[in-house]
């Protein structure tokens, strides 16, 4: 388990204050936020690569606050990957173990293991250069697992990737962590991604954890406005807006809107097919709302539609 407790980082003009974060063995945490927020110190942090004003951290109950990034069992993949373009991906890989001064059979089993585990084992001779974007990124995670650390640690591992290989190395990294077991901490601003990868996540802004929970639990019951507008799409809509009382807003997602029948008229200003379904923008009384419909529905510009909404799954928050 890896716990952070009451880590204070300063910068001129940002603080980074975690109270609390503990992270369960074997669970793929990833922490979420907008740029700026505080997600790559706070990662670096738990690398050892920036030291804390205050706090600690903890790793199986052992302060490490203050040992060096090599006694910290932990590897890192750097977002521009920071291979040694002048090595070959075997020694890349090799590297923590020569440092660590293993006998010269034992790094190639484990080099050849690694390679194995992340399907790179035919690139072994080759340069960085050589190599895709895609296999680049396995070799910089094959050298942060090979010394088989209790901890990795992502950061932003796959923007540089296109769109479609995003999807397939996201799919890759879940698998892989559930085979090597280690606690995964990913570092992205990308809200799909952290919804589909995490166990637990971890919402950030401006230096402050706002929740962490679940992906579902933080998309249903975001804890503030920050955290509902953050992930997915989001409607809101004060209360007197829909003629109920009070003076709050009425949160809810585009799938708890009822198209066709309800106790609202809205005008359709624009539809967006998907494929799975079509995402339908309607006006109400001066507010937007986005709607879910069938694929196959078809609204024309202008035209008047019925709506309700599942109140039960809206969520209510101060003006
Ligand atoms: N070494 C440093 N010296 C001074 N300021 C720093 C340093 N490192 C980070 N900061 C500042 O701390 C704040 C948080 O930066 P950080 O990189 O942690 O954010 P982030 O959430 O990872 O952003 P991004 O998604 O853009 O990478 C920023 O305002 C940044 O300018």
């Amino acid at each position: 388990m890896l716990v952070l407790r009451g880590v204070v980082k300063s910068f001129r003009g940002f603080t980074l204050h975690v109270e609390e974060l503990s992270v369960p063995d074997k669970t793929y945490a990833v922490i979420l936020g907008p740029s700026g927020s505080g997600k790559t110190t706070l990662l670096r942090i738990i690398a050892g690569l920036e030291r804390p004003d205050r706090g600690s951290i903890l790793l199986d109950g052992r302060d490490i606050t203050h040992l060096p990034v090599w006694e910290r069992d932990v590897g890192i993949v750097f977002q521009n990957y920071a291979l040694y373009p002048h090595l070959t991906v075997f020694e890349n890989i090799a590297m923590p173990l020569r440092n660590k001064k293993l006998p010269r059979d034992e790094i190639k089993k484990r080099v050849e293991q690694i390679a194995e585990v992340l399907g790179i084992k035919d690139q072994l001779h080759k340069y960085p250069h050589q190599l895709s974007g895609g296999q680049q990124q396995r070799v910089a995670i094959a050298r942060a697992l090979v010394k088989e650390p209790k901890v990795l640690l992502l950061d932003e591992p796959l923007s540089n990737l296109d769109a479609r290989l995003r999807l397939e190395v996201r799919g890759f990294l879940k698998e892989l962590q559930r085979k090597v077991g280690a606690i995964v901490v990913h570092v992205t601003h990308d809200q799909e991604e952290a919804m589909a990868l995490g166990d637990l996540m971890v919402v950030m802004n401006n230096g402050k954890v706002e929740q962490v929970g679940t992906p579902h639990e933080l998309y249903r019951k975001p804890r503030n406005l920050f955290v509902f507008n953050f992930l997915g799409l989001g409607n809101l809509v004060p209360a007197k807006a829909l003629g109920l009382g009070g003076q709050h807003l009425l949160g809810f997602r585009p799938e708890d809107v009822v198209l066709g029948s309800g106790d609202y008229v809205a005008r359709v200003v624009r539809q967006e097919y998907l494929g799975p379904y079509k995402l339908v923008e309607l006006e109400y009384n001066g507010f937007r709302i986005k709607a879910r419909a069938p694929p196959t529905a078809e609204f024309r510009e202008g035209e008047a539609v019925r709506f309700g909404i599942d109140i039960e799954k809206a969520l209510v928050f101060r003006e």
